[in-house]
């Protein structure tokens, strides 16, 4: 099962869940958090975990079964039922461009929901390819003890560094060292780490 992990934009985008359960309730909030437009919730029932979502209007829940003759024209289609025959005659009608997700097919799903770990702005994706997602769970445990409470904080600055050389440094050459000096240990972890770097690119530019 050949894939490329890759970042998705969800904001402006839409999605259509069938089935309400224990794998929609870990999907959705990650769906959610990624800015996206609109989620349609399809299902008799609604895991317990959803209803604060449901409440605060940010899933429509239109609540009942679907049959094979629904037609979905989302951006993306989570199929989480335990219907499997359902969510085969869906994919066969899938929409062109449609990016489709079945939690009981994961050779015919376009896209998987890898374990994600995030720091800030830091993001950590894992994933087995559907070997093992215990093992996977694992895994992000062991990650998780070595990423540093530091990472988030250490973002903020180095993304603000990062503007701070490109608009004042235009050598090529001497922008790449500031940035690489800029994650050095002796910059990170200096008290006063914003001047110490302002006086770096002043030096670079004078
Ligand atoms: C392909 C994938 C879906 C995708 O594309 O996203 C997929 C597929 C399937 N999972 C199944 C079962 C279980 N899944 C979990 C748990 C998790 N599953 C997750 C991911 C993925 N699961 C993707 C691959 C990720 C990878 O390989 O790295 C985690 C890691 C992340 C997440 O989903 O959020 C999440 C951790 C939750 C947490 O952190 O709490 C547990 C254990 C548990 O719940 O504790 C079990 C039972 C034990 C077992 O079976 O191993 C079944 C069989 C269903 C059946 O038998 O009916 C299928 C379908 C199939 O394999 O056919
Ligand atoms: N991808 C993954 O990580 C995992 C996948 N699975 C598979 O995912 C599927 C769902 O698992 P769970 O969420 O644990 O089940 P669940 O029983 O918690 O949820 C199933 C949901 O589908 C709804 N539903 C059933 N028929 C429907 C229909 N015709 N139209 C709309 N909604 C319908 C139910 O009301 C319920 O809300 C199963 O096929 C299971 O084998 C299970 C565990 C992990």
């Amino acid at each position: 099962m050949k894939r490329l992990p890759i970042m998705l934009k969800l904001e402006g985008k839409t999605a259509a869940v069938v089935g309400a359960g224990k794998v929609a309730a870990r999907h959705i909030p990650k769906l959610l958090s990624a800015g996206i437009k609109e989620v349609m919730v399809y299902s008799p029932s609604l895991d317990q975990s959803l209803a604060g979502y449901h409440d605060h209007s940010q899933i429509i829940w239109i609540k009942g079964e679907i049959s094979e003759r629904h037609s979905f024209d989302t951006d993306l289609l989570l199929l989480t039922s335990t219907n499997h025959e359902l969510h085969q005659r869906l994919l066969e009608q899938r929409k062109p461009g449609q990016l489709i997700y079945l939690a009981d097919d994961p050779v015919a799903s376009d896209i998987h929901f890898p374990i994600t770990i995030t720091r800030g702005e830091l993001s950590v994706a894992l994933s087995t390819n559907g070997s093992s997602p215990t093992y996977a769970k694992q895994l992000k445990e062991k990650i998780e003890e070595c990423l540093t409470d530091e990472i988030e904080g250490d973002l903020i600055f180095l993304d603000k560094v990062r503007r701070q050389v490109q608009e004042a440094v235009s050598e090529p050459s001497q922008r790449k060292q500031l940035l690489r000096q800029a994650t050095s240990e002796k910059v990170l972890r200096n008290k006063d780490r914003d001047t110490l770097m302002k006086q770096m690119i002043d030096d670079v530019i004078h």
